[in-house]
């Protein structure tokens, strides 16, 4: 095993499920997206876990899952925005061809106010995501060996940008 093929991570938003599911299927590849692993896993959904265990148990089975993903899957892997918060899954990603999806607070925004609920942005989406970003943007740049920005392109333009970054094109 090889371990992944490509890693996306970046902010809520950014749209690292919805492109990395383009990309497998462009790839012809298999698709893993940490965030259905852990709720698989605990049997519940992310807010409920976030509810009921807390953030800091959510990175601990966030980092396990980081771990088995890395170890047993050669397609595309998709993290949880807050994963880079964890030094232990920073170690994991390291070496591995890991792309940062950007995004504009104005844009990510609007994405996730139409998705699935995010725990970090219930209260005041605007602000929780600007703060998130502040802390996060560093690791994501620390981590990434490329940054496709993801504004004002649809699913299939940044699955075709992150592949031109890793030339992968000819995959
Ligand atoms: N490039 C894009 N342009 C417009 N909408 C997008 C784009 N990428 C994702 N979305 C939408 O934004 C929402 C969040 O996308 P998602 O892939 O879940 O982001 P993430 O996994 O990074 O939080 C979804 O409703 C998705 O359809
Ligand atoms: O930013 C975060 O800390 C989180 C992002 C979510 O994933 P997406 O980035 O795919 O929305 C999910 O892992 C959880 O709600 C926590
Ligand atoms: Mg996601």
């Amino acid at each position: 095993m090889t371990g992944p093929a490509i890693v996306l991570v970046g902010p809520p938003g950014a749209g690292k499920t919805t492109v990395g599911r383009a990309l497998a299927a462009r790839l012809g590849t298999t698709y893993r997206d940490t965030d259905a692993d852990i709720e698989t896993g605990a049997g519940k959904p992310i807010p409920e876990i976030f509810i009921d265990e807390g953030e800091p148990h959510f990175r601990e089975l966030e980092r396990a899952a980081v771990r088995a993903a890395v170890a047993g899957h050669d397609g595309v892997l998709s993290l949880g925005g807050g994963a880079v918060m964890d030094d232990g899954t920073r170690a994991l990603l390291a070496g591995l061809p890991v792309v940062f999806l950007d995004v504009g607070l104005h844009q990510a925004v609007r994405r996730v106010g139409l998705d699935a609920p995010r725990p970090l942005l219930a209260v005041n989406p605007r602000q929780q995501w600007r703060e998130l970003m502040e802390a996060r943007r560093p690791l994501y740049t620390e981590i990434a060996r490329a940054v496709v920005s993801t504004d004002d392109r649809t699913p299939e333009d940044v699955a075709e940008a992150v592949l031109d970054a890793l030339q992968l094109k000819d995959a």
